[in-house]
């Protein structure tokens, strides 16, 4: 018996700019700040930069073409907002339009539908200098450049996601540290995440006015927290880590107003005075569906020397993990949609990201990496239980990722793709996984 999804499922692949592109001086692109924080010793393991990357700037031809061979029906990548507007405001660069509108023909050509992000954490420097998401100002700005691509591509895209992962972006680029724009003050970054969540309510609102038949949403990075233990401290710190990572981001969207939990414990330490009114009301614009980037569970014990949230991320020992360090557990897949669904109702889910890291090696041409298979084959089950099961209206699934690329702060030593790059040749080669997704994508469903 195979396990069977629902006919109209819909299976892709996904990508985002700054790690897929290079050619950063090319085209008219103007420096973000990922290329400023690569470039700074000590930020990227190994001294790795997207310069190059894999260099689909000038091979996305051939990558289309293998798309094609895969057979998937939708592919998700982001612009990078520095190709359209080298300055982050101010002339359009129309030699970066022009690259999107071939990339979005040759998809079109090869009956590829395209999903469009458009912020996957590349803003343009030009935006950083004057304060970057800390800015209100971005949000306009973001606006602004999400009207300029619908009325440029408008007509090739029928899926826009705003925003990829405002937590991370805002969490570990502005209070961890270890992303661009490297800052560490939690107040600052809850005004980021807020401008953020702001930037995708007036996007989604400008979509609307133009009228437009395609569908728009927003893409979070999450994962099922689950206590450490029973007791009840434990519990308590579960919950507010949910808040911080999961809540704090998903109800504004779609609850209209920020978890009071974690919210008031914020609230002691400082006013949260860049939340104006109206806010709240332009952020929950309502959307056409939700995106789920799910890798791992989070395990919380209780910690009082953790401010607000009182927790701390345990690992469960012996448990099976990916080359990134990821816990394997599907079920927390499962848990997250359920969750999703009793929280926010119905609303249409894709999986907007989900894969995993692998120690990959080329031998005689191929790549067995049987580990991401079964990675992917268990994922694939929880998603079908939510489905048939659960009731949960999930609708697609984009694999992170189609191609080896330039993972952040770990740089190139961490494969996600399901075709290796050769970054000496940038040779592509088709892993196992390629092939055996290949048949998930043309059976619908897993053999058992
Ligand atoms: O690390 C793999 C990918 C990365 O390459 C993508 O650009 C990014 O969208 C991405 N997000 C996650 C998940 N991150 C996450 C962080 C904290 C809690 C839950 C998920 C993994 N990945």
């Amino acid at each position: 018996m195979t396990v069977q999804f629902p006919k109209g499922f819909e299976w892709g692949v996904a990508t985002a700019s700054y790690q897929i592109e290079g050619a950063v001086h090319e085209g008219g692109r103007g420096e973000s700040i990922w290329d400023r924080f690569s470039h700074i010793e000590g930020n990227i393991q190994n001294g790795d930069t997207g310069d190059i990357a894999c260099d689909h700037y000038h091979l996305y031809k051939d990558d289309v073409a293998l798309m094609k061979e895969l057979g998937v029906k939708t592919y998700r990548f982001s612009i990078s907002w520095p190709r359209i507007f080298p300055n982050g405001t101010g002339d359009v660069n129309e030699e970066g339009v022009q690259f999107y509108r071939n990339l979005l023909e040759a998809l079109h050509e090869a009956g590829i539908e395209p999903a469009v992000t458009l912020f996957h954490w590349d803003l343009p420097q030009k935006l950083q200098d004057k304060g970057g998401w800390l800015n209100r100002e971005t949000a306009d700005a973001f606006a602004t450049y999400a009207k300029t691509c619908y009325e440029r591509f408008g007509d090739l895209v029928p899926r826009w996601i705003t925003h990829n992962e405002p937590f991370v972006h805002a969490f570990l680029g502005h209070y961890f540290g270890e992303m661009a724009p490297g800052m560490k003050d939690l107040r600052a970054t809850l005004q980021v995440s807020h401008h953020l969540l702001l930037s995708h309510g007036m996007a989604v609102k400008v979509h609307r006015e133009l009228g437009l038949q395609s569908e728009i949403g927003i893409t979070y990075s999450t994962s099922s927290v689950y206590p450490a233990n029973k007791h009840v401290k434990d519990k308590e710190a579960a919950e507010l880590y949910d808040g911080m990572l999961n809540k704090w981001f998903f109800d504004p969207v779609l609850l209209g107003s920020y978890p009071e939990d974690i919210k008031s414990r914020y609230e002691e330490a400082f006013p949260l005075d860049f939340i104006q009114d109206g806010d709240l009301d332009t952020i929950s614009q309502r959307i056409d569906f939700c995106g789920i980037n799910y890798y791992f569970r989070t395990i919380i014990a209780y910690d009082n020397t953790v401010p607000f949230w009182n927790g701390r991320e345990v690992q469960k020992e012996h448990a099976e993990r990916t080359a990134m360090g990821w816990e394997v557990y599907p079920d927390g897949l499962r848990q997250r949609l359920l969750e999703c669904k009793e929280r926010y109702g119905n609303l249409p889910l894709y999986i907007t990201e989900n894969g995993c890291a692998a120690d990959d090696v080329v031998n005689e041409g191929k790549v067995d990496d049987s580990f991401r298979i079964s990675y992917l084959d268990r994922h694939f089950k929880a998603m079908q239980e939510a489905i048939e099961q659960d009731g949960v209206n999930l609708k697609g699934y984009y694999l992170w990722s189609f191609l080896d690329n330039f993972e952040w702060a770990y740089g190139y030593d961490k494969r996600f793709g399901i075709v290796y790059v050769d970054y000496e040749t940038l040779q592509r080669v088709k892993k196992d996984s390629f092939y055996w997704y290949q048949q998930v994508v043309k059976e619908n469903g897993l053999p058992s």
